[in-house]
């Protein structure tokens, strides 16, 4: 379903060169649930904004079900993204002037579905917000704004959804809870979900954990993995 192939992607400050990753190649079955970890600045970020298509390579390809993101324009990938993917990120990033039903409702109603606010409310109730949907983000606590965020991104149900470290900025207690909300959402959806995570015990309850580190992507040995087709 995605296929990361000969993917090559660096940042050059000046003289500085970054390699992110080194001629990678990586498949993700529909469904499956990766973890990607690695240390802090090791190019987690960097990789979700290719899988999203927010950053382009230097060489190789992302496909995702077949088709090379790097063959869309700007516009193609917008409709990509609004339509087949869900993105949550650390810090929420919630629109402050909408209510929490907005905000849910969001990719919905630029795609012009008439049912957005109904649905993002059923989504919304699914998080157990339902008790919260005219609130805006800052009456909100973190772990509520992070479930909006997760039902912002499940609400037209992608097939993929990228997760970039969604319970760091939470405490212990609402991480917990929200990484089993994200788990159970999962499986309750056809979603592939690709989760960048710094918690072990998270990652390891993914199907397969793969570690970044200097340019490559290796199979954690302590982890479930698994070959697995595109
Ligand atoms: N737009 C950019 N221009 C130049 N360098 C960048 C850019 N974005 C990120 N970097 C650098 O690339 C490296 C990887 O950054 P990235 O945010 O992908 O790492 P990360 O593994 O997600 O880190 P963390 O775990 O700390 O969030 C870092 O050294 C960072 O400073």
């Amino acid at each position: 379903m995605i296929r990361l192939q000969n993917l090559s992607m660096h940042y050059t400050m000046e003289t500085t060169r970054i390699d992110i990753l080194r001629a990678v190649d990586l498949d993700i079955a529909a469904g499956q649930r990766i973890a990607i970890a690695g240390p802090s600045g090791s190019g987690k970020t960097s990789l979700l904004l290719l899988l999203a298509g927010l950053e382009r390579p230097a060489s190789g390809r992302v496909l995702f079900d077949g088709v090379a993101l790097d063959a869309l324009d700007a516009d193609a990938l917008a409709d990509l993204r609004r339509d087949r993917m869900g993105i949550v990120f650390q810090s929420f990033h919630l629109v402050p002037s909408l209510t929490a039903l907005d905000n849910a409702a969001l990719p919905l109603e630029i795609a012009g579905r008439r049912d957005a606010r109904e649905r993002a409310r059923a989504m919304l109730d699914t998080v157990g917000l339902g008790a919260r949907l005219h609130h805006h983000p800052a009456e909100l606590s973190g772990g509520e704004q992070q479930r909006v965020a997760i039902a912002r991104a499940l609400v037209h149900r992608p097939k993929l959804l990228l997760a970039d470290e969604p319970t760091g900025n939470l405490d212990d207690r609402t991480g917990a809870a929200v990484a089993e909300l994200l788990l159970d959402l999962h499986r309750e959806t056809d979603t592939t979900l690709v989760l960048v995570t710094h918690d072990m015990a998270l990652a390891r309850r993914c199907d397969r954990v793969l570690r970044l580190g200097d340019g490559h992507l290796h199979d954690d040995t302590g982890a479930v993995t698994r070959a697995h087709a595109a």
